[in-house]
């Protein structure tokens, strides 16, 4: 695919604790990146991480006029910086997952009308009914998920339908606890965005649609119809699909991007705004995840193919007993099995993922506690001290963690006596080993193979830290990969902007990418690793 390197794909990621965007041409060549950190750069809105916890310890949220200020920010920086803006064809982004924004009725106009003078923080003001939106760390909603699976007919079933058993952060969860804890708030809201299509609508100048791949994030949608599901809809809060609009494909062309940033920073008036999605599938497309890998992002995990797999098998099922009339069972069973697997892995691509909710900031407290606030120090500490940390593990769930549903630090020395308390460079190696060997134990547990050939691509803030991926890598007994760009989901948004302007016309993702840059390989396991591990693996397990 030939796109001309005086072109510009824009892909923003509003993170958790930043917004972020990176810039590549027509080559896949990254040529300006930029970002925004909330808490230091925005610190009128005093969030920690970018996010408040409340006092029940449950409840989070982000306030929304933040991220909307933060836009106005980084575009402001861009164009000090001389980014030239008029050479953007499209731009796409992503957002943290599961997070909810509730637009007050009437501002869809608010967005039409926008006014070039004026920052969008000025003129949205007032547009969202609810000014604190609950964030993907939020655990609050244990009841509203008992109701939801109670009311569809179980956890296998909301499974069935949605994905996912029904989750605390998954946001028709978030959505019924607002309807019922703030009914007029419910009742004041036109449209509901994920962050993702906010973001996007912010540069459309409407409400934008929410796409499949974040819409599957939410047991709310069918994601083999992938439209909204009515027995989850009426499980969650009344008249919520038209709050919601319908869904569309992860690279469908939105529209024209507003003429608001056309007038006030120079875009071009043809620049295409591709719908946004999640950050783990904009992830997903920067590392250009192959068959069998395993990611691992700041640090959560996504194994590629897994749901391919277990649909396959499920399908079978059904297919041998009509191919049985004509084959032996085992037979028709087989060749259903690689049908439906090729059907399922082609038609649409699933993703399995685990999610953690101590990831960096929990490794940013034993930094501060353990290595005064250095990273330096705290890579220093996991060069000079042993692999399998003589036995000792430590398991840190600052906040409610999501698998297992589980609070508090536990920590066990080699006779597995439970410990108060480890040296300052026992707790560094305790922790990030901990955190791996979970990782690895869902793994794992989901069916995931450790086999030659396995690779561990790592992503985010964290994976510019060699020495945090040197344990990753003797955990997993793997390779660790990297690519030269930490934020792969900004920089998957910049390639599916430029994937998008092509995909009507039948160019796949794969093939528009194609002379993207590879990962690379950064680490490899220390010899003798995987002995010291596999003991401390069964006792992790
Ligand atoms: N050298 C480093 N070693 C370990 N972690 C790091 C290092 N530099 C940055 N980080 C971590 O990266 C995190 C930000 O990662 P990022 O993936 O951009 O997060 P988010 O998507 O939540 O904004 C920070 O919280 C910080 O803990
Ligand atoms: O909840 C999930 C996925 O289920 C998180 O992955 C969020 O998507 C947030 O990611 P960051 O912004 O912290 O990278």
């Amino acid at each position: 695919m030939a796109a001309s390197t005086e072109s510009f794909y824009l892909g923003f990621d509003f993170s958790t604790q930043q917004l972020k965007v990176v810039a590549v041409d027509g080559n896949l060549s990254v040529v300006h990146q930029d970002n925004v950190q909330f808490d230091s750069e925005l610190p009128e809105f005093g969030t920690q991480g970018g996010v408040h916890v409340h006092a029940d310890s449950l409840t989070v949220t982000s306030p929304v006029l933040m991220w909307v200020k933060a836009l106005d920010l980084i575009l402001g920086k861009m164009k000090n910086a001389g980014f030239d803006f008029s050479r953007v064809k499209a731009l796409s982004g992503s957002g943290q997952q599961h997070g909810s924004v509730y637009w007050r009725k009437g501002t869809n106009q608010v967005l039409r009308d926008l006014q070039p003078g004026k920052s969008l923080h000025e003129l949205l003001k007032g547009g969202f009914a609810v000014s604190d939106s609950p964030v993907w760390m939020d655990s609050s909603t244990t009841e509203q998920c008992q109701y939801l699976e109670t009311a569809v007919g179980g956890a296998q079933r909301v499974a069935d339908i949605t994905g996912s058993r029904a989750y605390e952060r998954f946001t028709g969860n978030q959505i019924a606890k607002i309807y019922k804890a703030q009914p007029e708030k419910y009742e004041d809201t036109e449209r509901i965005s994920l962050v993702s299509s906010f973001a996007a609508s912010l540069f459309l100048g409407s409400y934008a649609a929410i796409d499949y791949s974040d819409g599957s994030g939410m047991n709310l949608m069918d994601i083999f119809s992938k439209q909204w599901a009515d027995s989850c809809l009426e499980a969650t809060a009344p008249h919520l699909e038209e709050r919601l609009g319908a869904p569309v494909h992860s690279s469908a062309v939105l529209g024209l991007l507003s003429p608001y940033h056309v007038t006030r920073y120079g875009f071009p008036e043809d620049c295409k705004v591709v719908a946004f999605t999640g950050d783990n599938p904009g992830s997903l497309a920067g590392m250009r995840l192959q068959e069998g890998d395993i990611a691992v992002r700041s640090f959560f995990l996504f194994l590629s193919f897994f749901l391919s797999f277990f649909l396959s098998f499920f399908l079978s099922f059904f297919l041998s007993f009509f191919l049985s009339f004509f084959l032996s069972f085992f037979l028709s069973f087989f060749l259903s099995f690689f049908l439906s697997f090729f059907l399922s892995f082609f038609l649409s691509f699933f993703l399995s993922f685990c999610t953690s909710t101590n990831g960096s900031l929990t490794r940013e407290r034993i930094r501060n506690k353990c290595a005064g606030g250095s990273w330096e120090v705290f890579s220093s500490v996991l060069r000079t001290t042993p692999t399998g940390n003589n036995g000792n593990i430590g398991i840190y769930f600052d906040a409610m963690e999501i698998t297992p549903s589980a609070v508090g630090v536990h920590r066990f020395d080699k006779e597995n006596t439970k410990v108060a308390g480890f040296s300052a460079q026992g707790e560094i190696r305790a922790l990030v080993e901990g955190q791996f060997l979970a990782k690895r134990v869902h793994a794992e547990k989901l069916g995931y193979k450790i086999i030659p050939g396995t690779r561990v691509l790592a992503t985010g803030g964290a994976s510019s830290n060699k020495d945090i991926l040197q344990v990753l890598s003797d955990v997993f007994d793997a390779p660790v990969y990297t690519i030269d760009v930490a934020n792969s989901a900004c920089l998957g948004c910049g390639y599916r902007a430029l994937q998008g302007l092509v995909a009507e016309s039948g160019v796949s993702f794969a093939e528009a990418v194609r002379k993207a840059p590879e990962a690379q390989l950064a680490v490899t396991p220390t010899p003798g690793a995987d002995k010291m591990l596999a003991e401390m693996f069964q006792r992790f397990l």
